[in-house]
């Protein structure tokens, strides 16, 4: 039994009303705002979280910043365990848990192996599951992989699906799910930023010193499976000419802990001196990935929640990716699909960074993303569904 795991919890108590199950950064961050909404609508004891661990590190250092709890840590992973190990260490932890606690309501998000854990706990329990981040479709299974199956997956058992914008619940609706099982929500992944860039902790910082006497910043982040396939290798191939042709740009790129993508990464970059305007760091704290995004001219990344903060904040990004489930970002003229190559990556950064965006496309992916009040509405219907 992994180590941090306290069988059936004497932290969580036997009235909590919904269990919060997390496990990866993304996750976390996206969360957080509905665990402390819920905590607000229906009081502390009404709402128990549990963590698998999935991304220990990352986790841990987004929690400095979100304040939640975590009432129960599965802890669940280990050195050279497969995934399917994770899988079913995870479900029967959250299944035993639910079996003795018998939360009303278990609540997952998005598309990891935490929330398909968590869904299956739930579905087995025969208690009712909120999907949240439900009905995002790219409609094919390799991409992303594990990703894009793991969510229509947990669809499939969900009880309440809250979606993000209109168009996931047009997906969802195309799988037969009955309109009334839909509500379109936002993502609350955005409310965190709103509050942080309305009331910010730390000084702002200057941009000048990030650009180091260049005239723009560019941000980077990778970490997709479908990238480890050789992927990778190509985007650092098409990154070093991008960095030859555009020496006024400082690039910055926190690497993911992954050593498939740092050992790809350090191979291509090995030398400090030769790409004097790439900064290769440890990740940001998300408090400080918010307040540098505002300051990008650019950001170049497969990451989902990247798609969603940068054209908030009125930052175009350059998603690498063969296709993504937030097209409304690409019909705005806010992103561009560059494949998971990056073929022309250098193109693709000079027609970004020479034309400004749509400053009505920018705001309309503002009110898609609830504009920072989508967990106080998830938290209200919530409240409905509980004694
Ligand atoms: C297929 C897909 O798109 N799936 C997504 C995937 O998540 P992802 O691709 O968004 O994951 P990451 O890129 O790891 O996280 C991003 C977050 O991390 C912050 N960040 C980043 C770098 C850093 O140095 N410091 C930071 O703080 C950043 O600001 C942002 O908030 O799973 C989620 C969970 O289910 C899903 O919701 C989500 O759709």
């Amino acid at each position: 039994m992994p180590k941090a795991y306290r069988p059936l919890s004497s932290k969580v108590s036997n009235m909590s009303k919904i269990a919060v199950i997390f496990g990866t950064r993304p996750e976390l961050i996206k969360l957080s705002p509905v665990v402390n909404a819920l905590r607000q609508r229906i009081g502390d004891d009404a709402i128990s979280t549990y963590s698998t661990g999935q991304h220990r590190e990352l986790l841990a250092q987004a929690q400095l910043c979100l304040d939640t709890p975590i009432d129960v840590n599965f802890d669940v992973m280990t050195h050279a365990q497969s995934t399917s190990d994770v899988l079913a260490k995870t479900v029967t932890l959250l299944e035993a848990e639910f079996t003795q606690k018998r939360p009303e309501l278990v609540v997952v998000q998005g598309d990891t192996m935490t929330a398909f854990a968590g869904a299956m706990a739930s579905f087995l329990n025969k208690i009712p599951l909120v999907h949240v981040e439900a009905g995002l479709r790219t409609l094919d299974q390799e991409n992303p992989w594990p990703e894009e199956g793991l969510r229509q997956m947990i669809a499939r058992v969900t009880t309440l699906h809250l979606a993000p914008t209109p168009g996931a619940r047009a997906n969802l609706m195309r799988e037969g799910i009955p309109s009334e099982k839909i509500h379109v929500v936002g993502n609350p992944g955005i409310d965190k930023l709103v509050a942080l860039r309305n009331a910010p902790k730390s000084p702002a910082k200057e941009k000048s010193s990030l650009t180091k006497g260049r005239t723009k910043l560019v941000l980077i982040t990778m970490h997709r499976r479908e990238a480890f396939d050789g992927g990778l290798d190509h985007f650092c191939d098409e990154l070093q000419k991008t960095l030859r042709m555009h020496s006024n740009c400082m690039f910055i790129w926190p690497l993911h802990p992954n050593p498939a993508v740092r050992d790809v990464v350090r191979k291509h970059f090995s030398d400090d001196e030769e790409f004097p305007n790439l900064c290769l760091t440890e990740p940001f704290p998300y408090e400080e990935m918010i307040s540098v995004l505002p300051l990008a001219d650019l950001v170049i990344s497969d990451s989902g929640g990247m798609q969603e903060e940068a054209p908030y904040c009125g930052v175009p990004i350059i998603v690498v990716r063969d296709i993504t489930e937030r097209p409304e970002i690409i019909e705005l003229g806010l992103g561009h699909i560059a494949g998971s190559r990056a073929l022309d990556l250098s193109e693709h950064v000079s027609g970004f960074l020479d034309t400004p965006l749509d400053p009505n496309a920018i705001v309309t992916w503002q009110k898609l993303q609830g504009q920072g009040r989508s967990s106080v509405q998830i938290a209200e219907l919530l409240a409905k569904l509980v004694s």
